[in-house]
């Protein structure tokens, strides 16, 4: 059964009130006009409700899956008649996600001897090795799934891990994306918790097209996660934590103000001055996947957050030009404190 529910105002953890989603629509249209960029019409259909879900199970919102005798996950190549779903990922807590399938095999290998699991961590198999569109490893109760660059490349990978959780009948599954991305005014390396995803217009939400019409989903986070999430990076020595709003964008290039593509349409005053706009509505870091991901998400009742280590300070350039050995340590950091929570949560800190 479908309910869409009013949106109500929130207050967030540094105690800002959100809007609701209507009125965030009529903001980024003023946004839009003062940015001079054609507006799409905004159809709201308000949010899917993410009241009356069963205690820690994961939620599909959709009606049609009931009937299907068969829910095959083409990119995953896994299937519910194929593979004994509950049997393999039913014991899942822990999903982390990010776009390098070499990052997520290395955050499995890692994670799996600081759980101190019983085997060799070179052993761990690419579960989707059938497929090359992502990859998926799995060290005792933590998933590890790359998902590519973007929205469309995440989406389509929430829209199966979702479905994959509920089919397997897991329970209290707490989702994590761990990536990198632009700083806006922090030092390079610094890791962002991200407080509120929002999008290229600074608003907390995430348009869909769905049969040619735009719905718009909130992309708030669990606020309680962000916390303890910082918490577990105070407690990391030399790990420069921070929270912030984190933008996600359609483009690497042109999306995020970046003068160095192929094409580039504005002056360099052009960008600092939108950077300072960013960094005026809370955003201290840029990526590509953070707004779908919270509102899948959100949606599903998923507990979930976002940890993104920043790779350089736009305000001071474009190009990544850190060296190879440091950018593989700065990847390294939203695993470590990623880690810490998870021992916590098992119990397994001294
Ligand atoms: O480091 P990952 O997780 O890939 O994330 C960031 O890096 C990519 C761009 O280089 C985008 O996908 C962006 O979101
Ligand atoms: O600037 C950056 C760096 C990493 N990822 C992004 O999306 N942007």
């Amino acid at each position: 059964m479908f309910h869409f529910l009013q949106p109500k105002n929130k207050t967030n953890v540094l105690g800002r009130e959100t809007k609701s989603v209507y009125q965030n629509s009529m903001k980024t249209s003023l946004l839009r006009k003062e940015l001079k960029i054609m507006a799409p019409i905004l159809l709201n259909v308000g949010n899917e409700s993410t009241d009356c879900l069963e205690h820690g199970l994961v939620h599909v919102k959709n009606p049609h899956l009931d009937f299907m005798e068969e829910d095959i996950l083409y990119h995953f190549n896994l299937g519910t008649k194929t593979h004994n779903l509950p049997a393999m990922f039913g014991d899942i807590k822990f999903v982390c996600v990010g776009g390098s399938a070499n990052r997520m095999k290395a955050f499995a290998q890692f994670i799996f001897k600081e759980l101190e699991l019983k085997g060799d961590c070179n052993d761990i198999d690419d579960i989707c090795a059938g497929t090359d569109r992502y990859s998926m490893y799995k060290a005792g109760p933590v998933l590890s799934i790359s998902h590519g660059m973007g929205v469309p490349s995440i989406s389509i990978m929430m829209h199966e891990l979702i479905k994959l959780l509920h089919h397997a009948r897991c329970r209290d599954v707490t989702l994590i994306r761990i990536g990198t991305s632009g700083g806006v005014g922090l030092e390079p390396g610094t890791v962002v918790i991200t407080d509120t995803a929002v999008d290229s217009f600074f608003q907390p939400q995430f348009e869909q097209v769905v049969l040619g019409k735009v719905i718009v989903r909130s992309t708030q986070l669990d606020e309680n996660l962000a916390q303890e999430l910082l918490q577990c990076g105070k407690e990391i020595p030399n790990l420069p934590t921070v929270l912030g709003n984190t933008m996600c964008t359609h483009d690497f290039y042109e999306g995020q103000g970046r003068l160095d593509g192929a094409l580039c349409s504005f002056s360099t005053e052009d960008k600092l001055e939108y950077l300072r706009k960013a960094h005026k509505a809370g955003v201290r870091n840029i990526e590509m996947e953070s707004t779908v991901f919270a509102a899948m998400c959100r949606v599903c009742g998923l507990k979930a957050a976002v940890i993104c280590v920043t790779l350089l300070d736009r305000f001071k350039g474009d190009q990544i030009s850190t060296p190879h050995e440091l950018l593989l340590e700065y990847q390294q950091r939203p695993q470590y404190l990623v880690s810490h929570f998870i021992k916590k949560h098992l119990g397994l800190h001294n």
